[in-house]
């Protein structure tokens, strides 16, 4: 065999999960310095919306110039009654199994397969890769945290009563974090979806299979989390599987623009540290009463704004609409704001946003993603859990990370906010008064150096990309009479 050995890529369809991971597959083959290639299996995803925006991105990393070849595997039925996205994205994998077996062995003749990398919602694909005989590695585009957690599901799923983490009255152990309260559990998790649970145990358990877990996080942001998996605290009596936390790993990609966006320009105009941006993930939108709210949280905070606000999901899917502003703000809201804030109704590109010196603080939905994000730029944050694991990492965040100020919600009004809990918690993280604002703002700044630091020459990130290479490319595969 003459040929390069390549790196299989099984990335998810969601734009978030499947930039996440072929960014770590960019940087696992930037580390490779050409001793593999890589190779990306593409599903088709499940609605349009996301197919395009998917097929987007194909286009674009496929004329980068880079070693990376991507497959579009078969189109497969869509699995019916599931209660939820994380059952579909599983039975939907599942269904796919076939069509991957069938591509990772063709690629056999030509080149070796020295490792294949899935997403962690498609641990339901190891079957097929055991019975190849290729090593099965685990992208985790979420925090530790909530691997910590996925890999206790089994043991913690002994302790609920039949109405689950809401009703639980003491705290739950999630090693490496402080003790959780409930109202801190994942929504994903909760009672209403006892389906997700046995997917996400489900996943929990096969993590153990993996031949690695490659996490997008570092030791300098999780580490007592990280130590508390290796040591074997998640699933006692079992060996944790090596964990490679490479992160953060953060898709600064290019767009299509040639303009500088309008919100760039807006901000352009602001003073350095003085606009607060709110911003809400790809699947975040807020109810009416809610946005009320939120607008008057904002006015009576007298902090400059960048509020990116979305409508209700486009039908059929969780992707938000682009907000009718004169429908949803309270009336004169705009006028009585003008100058000071600006609120956008469509996506932003909110990267570049974090990065603007205009920026002091980030009200987030806490998708891990926007978190990385932000800690990168420095920027302290108001966590807003939303949905996903969300609710976890809003407590890691101020609880362990320490670079936020909290806010309350009421969970007996479905995490309602009052607007005057968000003037309180804007006026903290944004004014010079509150020891609780600086500590956030010192911490971010702080821990921005550190996530640079860790992904930095000889830095902990790096080092765990050289080591991760450095198996693969020493595994023997079946057959592989190098070996
Ligand atoms: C982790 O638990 C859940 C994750 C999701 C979820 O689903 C999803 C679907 C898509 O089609 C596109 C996505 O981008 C996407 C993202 C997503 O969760 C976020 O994933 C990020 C990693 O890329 C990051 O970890 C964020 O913190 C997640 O919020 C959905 C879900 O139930 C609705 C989950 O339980
Ligand atoms: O208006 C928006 C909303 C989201 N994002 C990006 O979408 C990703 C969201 O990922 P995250 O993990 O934070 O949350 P998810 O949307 O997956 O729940 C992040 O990279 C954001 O920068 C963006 O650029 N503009």
């Amino acid at each position: 065999m003459t040929s390069r050995p390549t790196v299989v890529l099984i990335p998810s369809w969601g734009s978030g999960h499947f930039m996440s991971a072929l960014e770590a597959g960019k940087r696992l083959l930037a580390t490779g310095r050409g001793a593999f290639t890589l190779t990306v299996l593409v599903m088709h995803a499940p609605s349009e919306a996301m197919a395009s925006e998917v097929q987007g991105h194909v286009r674009r990393e496929a004329a980068s110039g880079l070693d990376i070849r991507f497959l579009q595997l078969p189109a497969v039925e869509h699995p019916t009654g599931c209660v939820d996205p994380v059952e579909f994205a599983s039975r939907y994998v599942q269904l796919h199994a076939p069509h991957v077996k069938a591509a990772i062995a063709g690629l056999g003749p030509s080149s070796r397969v020295a490792a294949v990398v899935v997403d962690l919602f498609l641990t339901a694909l190891f079957d097929v890769l055991h019975e190849l005989a290729v090593p099965a590695y685990v992208y985790f585009s979420s925090p530790a945290a909530f691997l910590a957690l996925m890999l206790r599901l089994p043991a913690l799923r002994e302790d609920l009563t039949g109405a689950g983490f809401e009703a639980m009255e003491s705290t739950v152990d999630v090693p490496g974090l402080p003790p959780v309260p409930p109202s801190y559990m994942p929504a994903c998790l909760v009672k209403a979806k006892i389906q997700s649970y046995d997917w996400f145990e489900y996943h929990g358990r096969r993590f153990m299979e993996a031949r690695g877990v490659i996490v997008n996080t570092s030791v300098e942001l999780e580490g007592s989390i990280l130590a508390a998996i290796a040591d074997g605290r998640c699933v006692p009596g079992h060996p944790a599987p090596a964990l490679h936390a490479i992160g953060p790993v953060i898709w600064f990609g290019s767009t299509d623009d040639e303009q500088p966006h309008e919100c760039v320009r807006w901000l352009d105009a602001q003073p350095p540290a003085s606009v607060v941006f709110l911003c809400f993930g790809s699947m975040g939108s807020l109810d009416a009463a809610q946005v009320r709210e939120v607008a008057v949280g904002l006015e009576r905070s007298g902090h400059r704004f960048l509020w990116v606000l979305r409508g209700p999901p486009v039908a059929g899917t969780r992707l938000p609409t682009d907000a009718n502003l004169d429908e949803v703000l309270p009336e004169g809201f705009l006028e009585a704001t003008t100058g000071r804030g600006l609120v956008w109704p469509a996506w932003a590109p909110q990267r570049e946003i974090l990065s603007h010196a205009a920026v002091g603080g980030f009200v987030t939905h806490c998708g891990w993603n926007s978190i990385l994000e932000s800690l990168w730029s420095g920027v302290p944050m108001i966590p807003w859990p939303l949905y996903g694991e969300q609710h976890l990492n809003a407590f890691e965040l101020v609880a362990g990370v320490g670079a936020a100020v909290a806010l309350e919600m009421d969970r007996r009004k479905g995490f309602f906010v009052e607007a005057g809990e968000l003037e309180r918690a804007v006026r903290s993280l944004m004014g010079g008064a509150s020891e609780e604002g600086r500590k956030a703002r010192r911490t971010a700044a702080e821990t921005s150096a550190a996530c640079r630091e860790a992904v930095g020459e000889g830095g902990s990130s790096c080092a765990a990309l050289q080591r991760l290479v450095g198996e693969i490319l020493v595994l023997p595969t079946e057959g592989d009479d190098s070996s």
